[in-house]
């Protein structure tokens, strides 16, 4: 079979597309959720970032005939990985409660969590657990980022994009309180009908670390005025 170069010519960027849909049952979040991991080639970085699809009807919410809840737009999440706090259980962040929330709400009413392979906002694993050894005694989680010589955040999520538009989801609702994420997908052609907020999932222990997102980061989340400045 010959193959004729595309119309739009070589250096036309290529368009992600779905390697593999493999169907999982999860037993998380107190709940037993049909799912299907998807794989992806074609992703503008070399991350293996995956998606998972919950199909909706997993909870208590209700499932249109799309089985995408609210008229059809699906329900997203970009989780960035934290193997610390999604794997472990660790205290100091809020990202394994997220991630559970956003599977039991997914669930409910169908949509989809996009795991992203940009663990410690970008920098990675064992920079993060540099990061760690560093706060404290008034270095912050932004602070501690600076002092290893990196920025505050450096996610990108041109993947992400990408890997919904594979999905064909170019409309979506986004579960986030990072404004950061609304603006990058928008940016990258996805259009973000509503953000929808996740919840707060404030302990003492996580407390200094959601007082950084919310006046140090852009976070819009709100937390009790007595929660450490
Ligand atoms: N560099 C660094 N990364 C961290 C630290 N604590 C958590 N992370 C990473 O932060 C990422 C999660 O980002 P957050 O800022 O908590 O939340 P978000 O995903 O931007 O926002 P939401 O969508 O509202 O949850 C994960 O990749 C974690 O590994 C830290 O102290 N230092
Ligand atoms: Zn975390």
């Amino acid at each position: 079979m010959s193959v004729r170069p595309s119309a739009a010519g070589p250096t036309a960027p290529r368009e992600a597309a779905v390697r593999a849909r493999v169907p999982l049952t999860l037993d998380r979040a107190e709940r037993r959720l049909p799912a299907e991991l998807v794989t992806f080639r074609g992703l503008p970085d070399a991350g293996e970032h995956v998606a998972c699809l919950l199909p909706g009807g997993g909870g208590s919410g209700g499932r249109d005939e799309n089985g995408t809840g609210s008229g059809g737009v699906p329900l997203v999440r970009l989780h960035s990985e934290c193997l610390t706090g999604d794997v472990f259980g660790s205290t100091r962040c809020d990202c394994g409660p997220q991630l559970d929330e956003a599977l039991r709400r997914i669930s409910a009413e169908g949509g989809a969590v996009l795991y992203l392979r940009q663990e410690g906002r970008g920098i990675g694993l064992y920079n993060k657990l540099d990061a760690y050894l560093l706060q404290g005694a008034g270095t912050d989680t932004f602070e501690a980022n600076r002092l290893l010589g990196r920025g505050t955040d450096e996610r990108d999520y041109a993947a992400a994009a990408a890997m919904l538009r594979a999905l064909g989801l170019r409309r979506v609702r986004l579960l986030t309180n990072n404004p950061d994420k609304v603006r990058q997908l928008s940016d990258h052609g996805i259009h973000v009908e509503d953000t929808v907020p996740t919840r707060v999932h404030l302990t003492r222990e996580n407390a200094a670390y959601l007082a950084a997102k919310a006046h140090l980061g852009r976070h819009t989340l709100t937390l009790p005025a007595e929660t450490a400045r």
